[in-house]
């Protein structure tokens, strides 16, 4: 049997929803093997963030040095990373330790408005992780707060694609869950061609890790050996049934349901 490596850089959500737990169930349900760096721990439920905790720089080096030095990932993916000195210190050490499959998805903010990214470490991310993006994952304020652009129209979210581009992402996908549209649009730019990816939105409470769960998902799929299109597409199933399938856990909001993409399969 061929087991594939997939591994998480995330802060820790009590509540299951976020961060690495959501993306430990994701690699679980695509069938790769799950491994976690934490960066810092967070009180959570689904009714908000009641404290932030980051950890030290060298916490998260011996981590990375631990996963380097004996379980090379076959792809990993970035969450929540908190401060300028985490973000250089985890660039550093992919390169390093010649990590491939690199999937950046530049957490800022929680759903509830709780900030899980200092403010002066967007510059570090400019110039330290989305350059060794294989996919980098923002949704519309992230790619406004990185390239400085107002997206109000395609176009503009085109425009902030290419500069992410130019940054050194290889692939952008800048995620439509905070957009306008009747449906949600996510916009994929590969440097030469843009995709859209067109489905249905759901009215729902329950979004709290959409985030963290699709790129976790694209990460699984790279991991696998899959390129960077296929990989989006089967994560963007992934996280539509998980929202389609919400669970109703807790009085705020609420998780998806890792366990619809598979559930679902398994009926057809
Ligand atoms: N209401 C919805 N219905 C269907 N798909 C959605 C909905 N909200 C988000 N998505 C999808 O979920 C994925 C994550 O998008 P979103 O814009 O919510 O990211 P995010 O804000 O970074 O998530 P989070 O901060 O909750 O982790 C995208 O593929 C997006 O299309
Ligand atoms: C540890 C951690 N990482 C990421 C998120 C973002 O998820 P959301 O925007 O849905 O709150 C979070 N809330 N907590």
């Amino acid at each position: 049997m061929t087991v594939v490596k997939a591994l998480t850089i995330a802060g820790s959500d009590s509540g299951g929803g976020a961060g690495i737990q959501a993306d430990l169930k994701t690699f679980q349900e695509l069938k790769a093997y799950g491994m976690s760096v934490l960066t810092a721990v967070t009180a959570q439920n689904t009714l908000g963030v009641q404290g932030v905790y980051p950890l030290t720089v060298s916490q998260v080096e011996e981590q990375l040095d631990s996963i380097g030095e004996d379980l090379k990932p076959d792809a990993l993916k970035t969450g929540m990373l908190f401060s300028a000195e985490i973000i250089e210190a985890v660039a550093k050490k992919i390169q390093q330790y010649d990590m491939n499959n690199v999937v950046i998805d530049p957490v800022m903010i929680a759903k509830g408005g709780a900030k899980l990214l200092q403010d002066e470490a967007i510059d570090a991310m400019k110039k330290h992780l989305i350059p060794v993006a294989t996919v980098v994952t923002p949704n519309i304020p992230e790619a406004e707060a990185i390239t400085g652009l107002t997206l109000n129209s395609m176009d503009d979210r085109k425009e902030a694609a290419k500069r992410l581009y130019h940054l050194g992402a290889q692939n952008i996908i800048i995620k439509g869950g905070h957009g306008e549209e009747k449906e949600v649009i996510d916009l994929i730019y590969d440097g030469e061609t843009f995709t859209q990816l067109i489905n249905d939105r759901q009215i729902t409470e329950n979004t709290h890790g959409t985030g963290c769960t699709f790129a976790a998902a694209i990460a699984a799929e790279l991991a696998k050996g899959a390129d960077s299109l296929d990989a989006i597409r089967v994560a963007r199933e992934f996280i539509q049934v998980a929202i389609e399938d919400d669970l109703h856990i807790g009085s705020g909001h609420g998780p998806t349901n890792h366990w619809a993409f598979q559930s679902r399969r398994a009926k057809v």
